[in-house]
């Protein structure tokens, strides 16, 4: 079956349809990765996102029971070159295609990525629309829609709207009994990777809703706070910016991705869109202390404004080496830690990895302050 995408700009493009029978409207992205597409489509924070594969053969290695990233797929849709429909790994347990189609995600293959990707470039970042048909009155409808959609987003603010980050937080608490410091991880949408890179080092962990109050987190005792990634705008959170920072400034904390934005604001810094994201696997960024690249895993539309954060405390302690943007900052008085990039990797490289051993080291510190105070 043939399907079609379209873009706001009135750019289309005609392919195979592959997946769900479901029409889907969504940010098209590109994602540069040669590996780990089932990593991407299972991060939460590219909910609402159609995701357009640069490399050009997918699914040749299946999908196994190891590598997701949360409970489900989350990408609103994918675009593909080459569709690969009878993988080879001693993993794999099922097609990209069947995962596809029984969480409802439809998939175009057959597409031009790279020339996508160059529109991306040239017009930044774009909202698209995977459909069945070519029809003009469609088009026009759904362009009506997205006019509707922004005058909306500009008189309420969103603000009574539920955030994007709603539909993939967890409802509950969810809590892994471990030997070491306990680490409280606000859900945004946290990859299981980031969860499992803190078990690893020994922390008990408990995973909380993204708006649980802090008087219950009090209540959990924690030694270290970790404010995960996540999908959408930042601002969408603005409301709750004041806790944030109350929690924060309460105990030893790691900000990633969408955390570290959320950090960001909630010291009175800004944040903004970048023209088309940076979402791949070999991003290089640069620690501005030792001077030391690392290549990293990003993904993310949004970024947080240099000048801005001359206002506060913190200081810039990683630059992206492609742009010069901000990628990672520390407080230059208490004990919180943010980086731009996954050092959770899943997808990509995992020399990053010691972010999280300098922030278990902190909540380990607390750990031992509380004990020795007990005891005393
Ligand atoms: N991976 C993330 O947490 C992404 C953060 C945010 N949604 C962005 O696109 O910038």
């Amino acid at each position: 079956m043939k399907g079609y995408l379209f873009l706001e700009t009135g750019d289309w493009f005609e392919g195979e349809w592959f997946g769900a029978e479901v029409e889907q409207s969504g940010e098209v992205v590109f994602q540069t990765g040669m590996t780990g597409y089932q990593e991407v489509i299972t991060d939460p924070s590219y909910a609402g996102q159609i995701v357009n594969f640069t490399y050009p053969l997918i699914g040749n290695y299946g999908i196994n029971t190891i590598d997701d990233q949360s409970i489900r797929p989350q990408v609103a849709g994918v675009i593909v070159a080459e569709l690969c429909k009878e993988p080879s790994h001693p993993q794999y347990n099922q097609t990209f295609e069947q995962v596809l189609a029984k969480y409802q995600i439809p998939g175009l293959s057959g597409i031009d990525t790279r020339e996508l990707t160059k529109l991306i470039r040239k017009h930044g970042s774009l909202r698209g629309m995977i459909s069945k048909t070519l029809d003009s009155s469609l088009l026009a409808d759904w362009k009506r829609k997205l006019e509707l959609q922004e005058q909306d987003d500009q008189q309420f603010s969103r603000i009574n709207l539920l955030p994007l980050v709603d539909q993939v937080s967890t409802r509950i608490p969810l809590f892994y009994p471990n030997q070491g410091p306990h680490v409280v991880v606000i859900d945004y949408g946290a990859k299981f990777s980031i969860i499992d890179s803190l078990k690893s080092l020994g922390c008990s962990v408990t995973v909380v809703p993204y708006n649980y109050p802090v008087k219950e987190i009090l209540k959990l005792n924690p030694d270290g706070i970790l404010l995960s990634n996540g999908p959408g705008d930042p601002k969408e959170l603005t409301p709750l910016l004041p806790e944030i920072k109350k929690l924060v400034t309460s105990f030893p904390t790691l900000g990633i991705c969408l955390g570290h934005q959320l950090l960001a604001l909630s010291f009175g810094a800004d944040t903004e869109k970048l023209p088309f994201g940076h979402r791949g696997v070999n991003h290089p960024v640069i620690n501005l202390e030792t001077n030391q690249v690392w290549m990293t895993s990003q993904n993310h539309g949004y970024v947080v404004n240099d000048e801005s954060l001359k206002k506060t405390d913190f200081v810039v302690t990683h630059q992206n080496v492609n742009d010069q943007s901000v990628e990672g900052m520390k407080h230059r008085f208490l004990p919180i830690q943010s980086v731009q990039f996954h050092p959770e990797a899943h997808p990509g490289p995992i020399e990053a990895f010691e972010i999280f051993k300098t922030f278990v080291q902190l909540c380990s510190v607390e750990k031992g302050v509380k004990q020795y105070a007990q005891i005393s």
